[in-house]
């Protein structure tokens, strides 16, 4: 998703006391003098007093009654507080209510913690609109397709929508056992050289792009892209802030971010060109591309037919962006709460066991994953207790009526929180629990309220891979139960979350993996 993304945050430790000082600055007697150079200081200095005065004005006007600090720090706003975002913080923000107010570089943010006003947001596209975070039109591209809105959004993504058909699925679930499988082979011969655990951080991560890379482009991507991919793709992770430093000049992290974007767009493009050429000569379609392609030759297609090379890369690269650090995020927790409970761990095995009667070499399919109800259990369990996208920024497109005495003003960020609605212990009791079972009984409060479940947003700009997703992460936990044994080495970090863009435990989670017999 986008996480995302997103997930860089404000925290709330009151400017109040630098701030309240502003209205009585005094102007040092010096400056007052009649010479030319001090009139001429005295004018600067009024200027800048009652520039930082609208400041605090505009924002005090915006904010109204919601909770949030008093005034704001001039010009930088919480910004030194949103470089190093924790979910703690999140959580006092949320608790201050049901919407509250903050200012990032005189960007004015509205965050909603309840699951009426995140879903309200998320389903008045003529109020708010996704803006993912700041930086992501500059990552992104402008004319990527996610930045439409209303009916042209609505259009081309009923385009897309054939890339995530069951169809579809079927032929991306092979190429993701055969990735998954090689990986696995690379964890155990490290770790038999290794005789320490090892951080799945970065090996998940490489787990996940190469996934990607081979679901979406199959061969036609060079096998040593996938390494330049992956390494850089480490700075567009690091430059989703929910606010960035506004210019993107070298050295920042958004212009390192797009100079990775530019390298994963090259081999995108690349791949884009080789899968028509192979579609031309009537091969197999054996990716996304490929599915794609084929799709818009079908004489039965109403949708739009011409794409160039660079706006099919564009829109992988969409795809890339939206799935890279929430997949990992994903997959890292799906380890860690099975190592963490090894009675869900034997149910996981013993479920695997039935389904496949014993033979792990054969490949999956779908039809093998359908009948796994547990496992799909647990995968909903672990997104739902460590959401990878904690809450995803909108920008209201005009004054948003959100409730009877607030409106948000036309131009501010407003973001929806997913994660409140997640663990609400109305919903789900004992919210911080991994209880797979919730999920088993279609009476529970779980099942029962479907709307809570956020973890892929909801509304027009709800998750495209949603089916996609839970495929993958439940496939390689359904892999690594069979294949492998792991041991997690718990720290006092193992439980704390760090936030990067989406949610990571803090230690990297270090696991020691030995082959299962
Ligand atoms: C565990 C993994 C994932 C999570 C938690 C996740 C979550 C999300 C969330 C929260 C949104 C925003 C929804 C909204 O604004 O209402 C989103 C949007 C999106 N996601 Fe995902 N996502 C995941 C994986 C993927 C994958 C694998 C893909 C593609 C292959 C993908 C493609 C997209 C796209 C394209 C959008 C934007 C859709 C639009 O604007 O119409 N996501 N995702």
């Amino acid at each position: 998703m986008f996480n995302t993304s997103s997930s860089s945050f404000v925290s709330i430790t009151s400017p109040t006391d630098v701030a309240s000082s502003f209205p009585s600055i005094p102007i040092p007697s010096f400056f007052a003098s009649s010479s030319g150079s001090s009139s001429w200081l005295t004018t600067t200095l009024t200027i800048v007093v009652s520039l930082l005065l609208l400041e605090q004005s505009v924002y005090r006007y915006k904010k109204r009654h919601l909770p949030g600090p008093k005034w704001t720090i001039p010009i930088i706003g919480q910004f030194a507080d949103s470089l190093n975002p924790t979910l703690e913080n999140y959580k006092a923000q949320w608790a201050s209510g049901a919407l509250s107010a903050v200012s990032v570089f005189n960007i004015f943010i509205v965050i909603a913690a309840t699951n009426e006003y995140a879903r309200k947001i998320m389903n008045s596209p003529t109020f708010a609109e996704p803006c993912i975070v700041h930086a992501a039109k500059k990552i992104l591209c402008p004319e990527n397709w996610v930045f439409l809105s209303g009916k042209a959004h609505v259009d081309y993504r009923r385009g897309l929508n054939g890339l995530f058909t069951r169809k579809a699925l079927g032929l991306y679930v092979g190429v993701q056992d055969t990735v998954c499988r090689e990986h696995f082979a690379k964890w155990l011969a490290s770790s038999a050289k290794n005789p320490k655990p090892e951080m799945i951080m970065w090996t998940a991560r490489d787990l996940n792009m190469e996934t990607s890379l081979r679901v979406f482009c199959g061969h036609h991507i060079p096998d040593h892209a996938f390494k330049e991919i992956s390494d850089k793709y480490w700075a567009i992770t690091a430059a989703l802030e929910l606010v960035n430093f506004p210019i993107a000049i070298p050295g920042t992290k958004v212009y390192k971010a797009i100079q990775a974007r530019k390298a994963a767009m090259k081999w995108l493009t690349l791949s884009a060109r080789n899968s028509k050429v192979a579609m031309a000569e009537g091969r197999e379609p054996e990716c996304m591309l490929d599915e794609w392609v084929k799709e818009l030759a079908d004489p039965s297609y109403k949708g739009r037919r011409e794409f160039s090379d660079h706006e099919m890369a564009m829109t992988l690269f969409s795809f890339l962006f939206a799935s890279q650090d929430a997949m990992s995020s994903g997959l890292i927790y799906g380890f860690q709460h099975l190592a963490d409970h090894p009675e869900v761990l034997a149910k996981v095995r013993e479920e695997q066991e039935r389904v496949r009667g014993g033979d792990y070499q054969k490949p999956m399919t779908l039809e093998m994953m359908d009948e796994m109800t547990y496992l799909k259990a647990v995968v909903k369990e672990s997104l739902r207790v460590k959401p990878p996208v904690t809450m995803v920024p909108y920008t209201a497109l005009k004054a948003f009526p959100i409730s009877e005495d607030y409106t948000v003003p036309a131009g501010a960020m407003v973001i929806p929180s997913m994660y409140p609605s997640l663990h609400d212990e109305s919903v789900f009791p004992e919210p911080e629990k991994f209880l797979p079972e919730r999920w088993l009984d279609p009476q529970s409060p779980a099942n029962q309220n479907p709307k809570n479940f956020m973890v892929f947003g909801s509304g027009p700009h709800k998750c495209i891979g949603v089916e996609y997703a839970t495929m993958n992460i439940a496939l390689v936990l359904a892999n690594a139960a069979v294949l492998l044994n792991w041991e997690h080495h718990r720290t006092p970090d193992s439980d704390e979350v760090q936030m990067i863009a989406t949610l990571f435990p803090k230690d990297g989670c270090l696991l020691k993996f030995s082959p299962r017999a």
